[in-house]
């Protein structure tokens, strides 16, 4: 087993022990993936200030989401078919969060359903929900997201059609996969997933599964997508869910100072700044080129997360001293959980946890809530002049 040391490492291994089909799936962004890029190429424009002799004895990166504590203030965002990059996948990294001590973020279209989850964990977890077409899903959805005791309702709002991600179409991309030639002799070459694959009865979504549009004969992610997911969402909708739902409410991929404000006025409790890790929009900006003026809109009425590029400890700080409350990571701990399951999720938190401590020591600052843009060098053109 090579030495692992940052979140690089977890993905080289994912690559090699996931199906191409699942890794791709992963890796993608939509169209050209500018975006895809540009979401890590920004974090690395910004620059830290080095502050010395600074007592940094009693360092601490607890910090809090929505009134709850955590070990560091950094979510793991929602991530569908995460049950097939490793075998239970939504468990392991549901075991892994709550070992940690930070939230974990169960998707609409995961593998293992919220029921699983529950089972096999105890802290309340997050609940990330598609609007569907159907409205008796959802509400029933919604209804069984509430007696697992999820502490919050993400509502994603940036996905009404599908992104295009050319290698999931040329793989054809289904859960569980097709046994074709192609994807036959790509698995011959994934033993260890294959058999832990073959250990569990986990291996479509079964969130959906059963219900009347079901996905027992999807032909592929993006058709069925299409047939399935609600292209009449809009900001009256999502007030309704909110009113059903009664609990605490997310609202995920806004991007836009303008839609910030309307999240405000819909009644959530926070937003998250994301372009769904650039596989929505080609061509929109990053996250954190775009935070700045969410941050301004919103005036800090309420919380404020941001995903999106984030592979360090030292992005995360970027993005809390750019003004965010909390963080989400996606692809860091998916690596992480292809690379080894559970163990995996652990060390990628690990990593970004020592990362974030040691670059908050080396920039003068001992706890989060004193983190601040005082602490960044960030190029004058940097948000731009975009018209
Ligand atoms: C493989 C994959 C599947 C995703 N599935 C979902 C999903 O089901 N629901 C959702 O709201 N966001 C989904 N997202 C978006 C993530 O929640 C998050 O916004 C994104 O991964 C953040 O970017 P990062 O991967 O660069 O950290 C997915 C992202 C990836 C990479
Ligand atoms: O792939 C995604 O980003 C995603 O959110 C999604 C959308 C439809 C089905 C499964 C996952």
């Amino acid at each position: 087993m090579p030495i692992i040391t940052n979140i690089d490492d977890l993905k080289r291994l994912h690559k090699r022990r996931a199906p191409k089909m699942f890794f791709d799936y992963a890796e993608s962004g939509s169209w050209t993936e500018q975006t895809f890029r540009e979401n890590t190429s920004d974090f690395d424009k910004i620059r830290f200030r080095q502050r010395v002799a600074v007592d940094m004895t009693n360092r601490t990166t607890k910090g809090s989401l929505l009134g709850t504590d955590y070990e560091m203030p950094v979510a793991l965002a929602p991530v569908g078919l995460t049950g097939m990059q490793n075998a239970d996948g939504e468990i392991k990294a549901a075991r892994a969060a709550e070992k940690f001590g930070v939230p974990y973020c169960l998707s609409t279209m995961s593998i293992c359903s919220i029921e699983d989850i529950r089972q096999n964990t105890s802290a309340p977890f997050w609940f990330q929900l598609y609007v569907m077409r159907d409205e008796d899903f959802v509400d029933n959805i919604i209804q069984r997201a509430k007696n697992a005791g999820c502490s919050a309702l993400v509502i994603t709002v940036d996905l009404q059609i599908l992104g295009q991600r050319h290698k999931d179409l040329k793989n054809g991309l289904t859960a569980p996969p097709k046994l074709t030639p192609k994807t036959l002799l790509n698995l011959s070459t994934k033993w260890s997933w294959g058999l832990e694959m073959l250990g569990t009865h986990r291996r479509t979504f079964r969130n959906i599964v059963g219900h009347a549009k079901s996905v027992e004969n999807m032909s592929s992610l993006h058709s069925w997508t299409a047939e399935q997911f609600d292209p009449a969402l809009n900001w009256e909708t999502i007030a309704k869910l909110k009113e059903n739902w009664g609990g605490k409410v997310i609202i995920k991929g806004i991007l836009d100072p303008e839609d910030a404000k309307e999240a405000v006025k819909a009644g959530a409790d926070a937003i998250i700044v994301s372009n769904h890790g650039g596989r929505q929009l080609d061509g929109a900006l990053s996250s954190i080129r775009m935070l700045p003026k969410i941050v301004e809109a919103v005036g800090g009425q309420i919380e404020i997360h941001l995903d999106s590029g984030i592979r360090s400890g030292q992005d995360v700080l970027k993005a809390l001293a750019m003004g965010a409350d909390g963080v989400m990571i996606g692809r860091a701990y998916i690596y992480g959980l292809g690379a080894m399951g559970e163990k995996g999720v652990t060390t990628a938190l690990d990593i970004i946890q020592k990362e974030l401590d040691t670059t908050m020591a080396l920039c003068g600052k001992r706890n989060i809530s004193d983190i601040d843009r005082d602490i960044l060098l960030v190029p004058e053109d940097f948000e731009g002049r975009w018209t």
